[in-house]
């Protein structure tokens, strides 16, 4: 079923910084994506999965806003259902292909092939994962350096299966790639045939369907809560030495996902930084 998403657009004055603190209390609330306006920012989620909890979870947020508001900035904002049209062709007049360390690109089919040794063709619509995103992009970075080579991999919140396309294309095999909406999962099936891949099987779920898997390597590139509770999992699914590549969260939360991680076995080895974002490595030990 193609989702339906609600933009809110917020008018914040002054405009900053308060718009950057506004997207991180939206982002942890479940809005999946932002375009930064000359006068604050549109926030867009899923209209089903806009406070499952109900409206008491929407009015703790804008209570919080509130009290920033009353000592700060002065916030107002409105609510639309976004045409699921309107959004593909806007996300297509936008769309620039990236390179990732001169060895990776992601690019939509209209746009030119390129040289690079991993081209990855992705056709998003409304999934995330173009590469644009800071965390895609540490995550590419990881991916790059990292000696996949044979070895067992899951792509947990894969978006359009572009971390688990590259990948295959550098050797892992074999690759599970998990999302838990069903528009990821048709998009990564659709993007995994598209680059010819032919080792990645696409699950649409989520950690409960890890019970009983093993795997040499493990990507999430989530958010800091989902990621806080599934870590315990992950820790059981990842082989002795195995690596988990963790993004989706702030350098400020660094400390709180490193003890989470350091509880199972898994230690800090390296990160990335871009824009406060950051993409952690961490290494299982015994
Ligand atoms: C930040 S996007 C990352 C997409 C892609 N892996 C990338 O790096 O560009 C997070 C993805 O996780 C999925 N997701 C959210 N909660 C999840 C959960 N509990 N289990 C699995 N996937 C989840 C979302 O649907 C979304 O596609």
């Amino acid at each position: 079923m193609t989702p339906i998403y609600l933009g809110y657009t917020f008018t914040i004055e002054p405009r900053d910084p308060a718009t950057e603190i506004l997207i991180a209390e939206l982002g942890y609330a479940g809005f999946e994506s932002f375009t930064e306006t000359s006068t604050g920012v549109i926030a867009y989620i899923q209209k089903q999965e806009a406070f499952p909890e109900g409206e008491v979870q929407f009015d703790k947020l804008l209570n919080d806003i509130q009290i920033l508001n009353s000592q700060e900035f002065k916030i107002t904002y409105s609510a639309e259902e976004i045409e699921q049209v309107n959004w593909n062709e806007e996300w297509e007049k936008n769309f620039e292909p990236i390179e990732v360390d001169g060895k990776c690109a992601v690019r939509a089919p209209f746009h030119k092939k390129t040289d690079v040794a991993f081209d990855i063709v992705i056709e998003p619509k409304m999934s995330f994962g173009t590469g644009h995103h800071e965390t895609t992009h540490m995550m590419i970075k990881h991916l790059l350096k990292l000696d996949v080579a044979g070895k067992k991999t899951l792509d947990m919140g894969c978006g359009t299966g572009v971390l688990a396309i590259l990948a295959e294309m550098r050797g892992a095999q074999p690759i599970d790639a998990i999302d838990i909406d069903n528009w990821c999962y048709l998009n990564t099936i659709e993007n995994v045939e598209r680059n010819n891949c032919k080792h990645i099987t696409t699950y649409e779920g989520e950690v409960s369907l890890l019970s009983d898997k093993n795997y040499d390597i493990i990507i999430a590139n989530i958010n800091r809560n989902i990621l806080l509770s599934d870590i315990p999992t992950y820790a059981s699914c990842l082989s002795e030495d195995g690596i988990l590549l963790l993004s989706g969260f702030y350098t400020e939360d660094i400390p709180l996902i490193s003890e989470k991680c350091n509880e199972h076995g898994l230690y800090f080895v390296s990160n990335y930084e871009r824009n406060n974002w950051v993409a952690c490595k961490f290494e299982k030990r015994g």
